[in-house]
């Protein structure tokens, strides 16, 4: 199906499936919104992938419909993510006191102080889900943004709130595929991806893309999701966690550390940091919310954050949902999606535990002044 094609058929596939009113309903009262059948069907898409099978062929499955597979993965936890974290789709670190609003928010902040993003910056923000992030740099910097997406549910929310919180002027939300870009070469001051550019299927294929959309000189900063150096592929514990990573968060490969800082060399960025955000000793582990371990809960404001986050409070998620689905008020297939992100929670948690995996690799790359809009990465070494 050619790209247009599929564009098309997503639109088309989110207006049945979410409705044409997006926006005004989040969490579970916009689940109770949905259309029946095609909720089932995008439950069927993104769970057809994730059947249990790690053996090679399942992975180049995925590998090969990363598209479809994390645009259906966005279609069916979006509202949960709303509904149990906030409007922005990442972790962070945590300090003594700090509620969890205020962590999100500095984690942010810290990014796009190390991108050197500037007032008046075209920035762009590569995979922005409802656009969280994009608003708080936004706000923070006075710059402005441009998210991109292959989720057609998450554009229309992000626009809602752009509007809503009187930002559209300094944003704007397109919808496309991070691993073939349509913007012009050497656009954007800045760009920046936070949680994102794990869903791709070859690191080297987005951050190439970023590259191109770059101006000579620009910087890139990125949040990645990777396996750490303690990560060994052969061994089915390990593989075991980052399974379960995969399948819960709708990812089609976990890459290693340094598959990622080798594709951004070969993709010809300048690597200036190169750092495990996680790898610390905070008293407050960046997993926290979702271990239930009440010891941690900051502030009387994140109770019921916390609450829902924890492993009691998914149980009652879970359990409310059942019934919700058996009396017809959730469309079928919801409890599904609630045993899949509880995989999610398991893997990440024995990840973070482990340190076999972050969330948090913080690279910062520059694109050089002289550079080449387009890098020829076909020759150089492979995934
Ligand atoms: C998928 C990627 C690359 C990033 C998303 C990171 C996090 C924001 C999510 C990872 C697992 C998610 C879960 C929830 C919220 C968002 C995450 C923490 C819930 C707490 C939402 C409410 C449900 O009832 C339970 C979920 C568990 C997993
Ligand atoms: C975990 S969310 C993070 C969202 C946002 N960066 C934040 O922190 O709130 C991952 C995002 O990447 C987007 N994404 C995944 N694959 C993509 C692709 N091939 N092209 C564009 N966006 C993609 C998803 O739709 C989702 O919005």
């Amino acid at each position: 199906m050619s790209e247009t094609e599929l564009r098309k058929r997503q639109a088309q596939f989110t207006r049945e499936l979410h409705g044409d009113e997006i926006g005004k309903k989040t969490g579970l009262s916009a689940l109770m919104s949905k259309n029946n059948t095609a909720q089932k069907e995008a439950v069927q898409k993104y769970l057809k992938h994730w059947d249990g099978k790690t053996d090679k062929d399942a992975e180049e499955r995925r590998l090969e419909d990363y598209n479809e597979a994390t645009h259906s993965y966005y279609n069916v936890v979006t509202d949960f993510y709303e509904y149990g974290w906030g409007s922005s789709f990442h972790f962070s670190r945590f300090y003594q006191g700090e509620s969890f609003a205020a962590s999100i928010a500095r984690h942010e902040h810290y990014l796009a102080y190390k991108a050197g993003i500037q007032k008046d910056d075209l920035v762009l923000d590569v995979g922005c889900g409802v656009g969280g992030p994009a608003r708080e740099i936004a706000r923070f910097t006075g710059c402005n943004v441009i998210g991109l997406n292959n989720n057609d549910y998450q554009i229309a929310k992000a626009k809602y709130y752009a509007k809503k919180f009187n930002l559209s002027d300094q944003m704007d939300f397109v919808k496309g595929d991070f691993m073939h870009m349509d913007f012009e070469e050497n656009t954007f001051d800045r760009v920046y991806a936070i949680e994102a550019t794990c869903h791709a299927p070859k690191l080297e294929g987005v951050y190439s893309e970023i590259y191109k959309v770059l101006k000579p000189g620009g910087t890139f900063a990125v949040y990645e999701w990777v396996m750490t150096d303690k990560y060994d592929e052969n061994n089915a514990e390990h593989r075991k966690i980052a399974y379960e990573i995969e399948l819960g968060d709708g990812i089609p490969k976990m890459f290693h550390v340094d598959v990622a800082r080798k594709a951004l060399k070969n993709c010809g960025f300048e690597v200036l940091v190169s750092e495990d955000l996680a790898d610390n000793d905070d008293e407050i582990p960046w997993y926290y919310p979702l271990t239930g371990e009440w010891k941690y809960v900051q502030n009387l404001a994140n109770l019921a954050t916390f609450f829902r986050t924890s492993y009691l409070g998914r149980q009652f998620t879970t359990a409310m949902v059942t019934v919700m689905e058996k009396l017809g008020l959730a469309p079928e297939g919801s409890k599904e999606v609630t045993a899949a992100l509880e995989n999610a929670a398991v893997g990440l948690v024995a990840g973070g535990k482990s340190k076999l995996f972050t969330p948090m690799m913080l690279f910062v790359a520059k694109k050089p002044k002289e550079a080449e809009a387009s890098p020829d990465t076909s020759k150089k070494a492979t995934q």
